[in-house]
């Protein structure tokens, strides 16, 4: 696959199959926006002339991006949120409509876990992965939903999940949570789609965000490996996705999960943690397993 940029010079640049101006005015809420996915959908929509919010609980995060938007004479509003405190969730909100108005468009990207052997994950690290894989983003589109209800007014999520169908050893807890965010965007797009807000999900295989340093060295070796393409997703590649679901383009299209993984959930086996001998793949590993 062609390389794309990493650098915000090169997210100035990269390119781009969406119509100019395709969200002239638009307002959009990106969270997690400061890094990552996050980063490059908020560049994608500002290129494409959206008024773009962001958060994430890290306020030096925010502000690379708030200065990189002010060169580039871009509106931005960056605030710090833990999307999980619904208190400073109602505050973010506030704070866009008294910036720009009511959001339009709703990029509900922030999230993340932490790799463990699932009889290791203790009941505190449990619940830090599901309050802020589910219930934070299911704070964020209901405040959204809640929002555009009493306007009158329609609206767009796009729930950034994780394409783990197949299971993902080391991350049972993030699994868990997307799974229940992709069957509550299921029941929301049916619940909501009478005010005019639909509700979509994307769920990236491994992609090549600072996000992956997470994972141990010898895991994120053999992350390309697993996987068809032999190579791994870019946040550009996530952003353009992102911003068709967010489109008109796709008006018809609620309730669904669109997974982008270069195949990966087809073929080759990913291990986020070291992988058991009883999973070893030569004789000789096997051999020494059952002796
Ligand atoms: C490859 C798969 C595809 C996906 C890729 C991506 O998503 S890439 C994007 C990836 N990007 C990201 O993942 C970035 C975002 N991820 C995060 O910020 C964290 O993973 C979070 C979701 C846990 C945040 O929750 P938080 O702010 O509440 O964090 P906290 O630090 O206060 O921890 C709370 C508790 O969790 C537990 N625990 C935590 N870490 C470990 C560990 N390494 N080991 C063991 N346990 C751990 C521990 O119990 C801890 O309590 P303790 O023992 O300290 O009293
Ligand atoms: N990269 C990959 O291979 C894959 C990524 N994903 C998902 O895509 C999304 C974006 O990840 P990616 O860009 O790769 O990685 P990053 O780690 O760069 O992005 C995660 C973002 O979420 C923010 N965030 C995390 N927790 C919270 C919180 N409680 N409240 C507010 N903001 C929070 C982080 O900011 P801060 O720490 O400052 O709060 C950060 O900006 C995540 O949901 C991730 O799990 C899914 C599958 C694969």
């Amino acid at each position: 696959m062609t390389a794309l940029p990493v650098s915000e010079a090169g997210l100035d640049d990269a390119p781009m199959t969406l119509a100019d101006g395709l969200f002239r005015d638009r307002v959009v809420l990106v969270s997690g926006g400061g890094s990552g996915i996050g980063k490059a959908t908020a560049w994608m929509m500002a290129r494409l002339g959206a008024k773009v919010a962001i958060c994430g609980r890290t306020a030096e995060r925010l502000l690379g991006v708030e200065t990189a938007f002010r060169d580039r004479g871009w509106p931005l509003l960056a605030q710090t949120c833990d999307i999980r405190d619904e208190q400073a969730v109602e505050s973010l909100f506030d704070a866009v409509e008294a910036r720009f108005g009511l959001p339009n468009i709703l990029v509900n990207n922030a999230g993340g876990q932490f790799a463990l052997a699932a009889d290791k994950i203790t009941p505190k690290g449990w619940r830090a992965v599901i309050e802020t894989n589910l219930t934070g983003t299911w704070l964020m589109m209901q405040t959204a939903a809640q929002r555009w209800i009493a306007a009158s007014r329609g609206g767009v999520v796009v729930n950034v999940t994780a394409a783990n169908e197949r299971g993902m050893p080391g991350i049972a807890h993030s699994s868990a949570a997307r799974a229940g965010v992709v069957n509550a965007s299921r029941t929301a797009a049916v619940e909501w789609a009478p005010y005019g807000i639909r509700i979509n999900c994307l769920a990236p295989g491994l992609v090549d965000s600072g996000g992956l340093s997470v994972y141990p060295p010898e895991a994120r070796a053999g992350f390309h490996r697993a996987n068809p393409q032999r190579s791994v997703g870019h946040p550009w590649d996530m952003a353009q996705i992102i911003g068709f679901l967010a489109s008109d383009s796709a008006r018809y299209v609620t309730g669904a999960t669109l997974t982008a993984d270069g195949g990966g959930a087809l073929w080759g086996d990913l291990w986020t943690i070291e992988r058991p001998v009883f999973f070893s793949d030569t004789q000789q590993e096997a051999a020494d397993h059952v002796s």
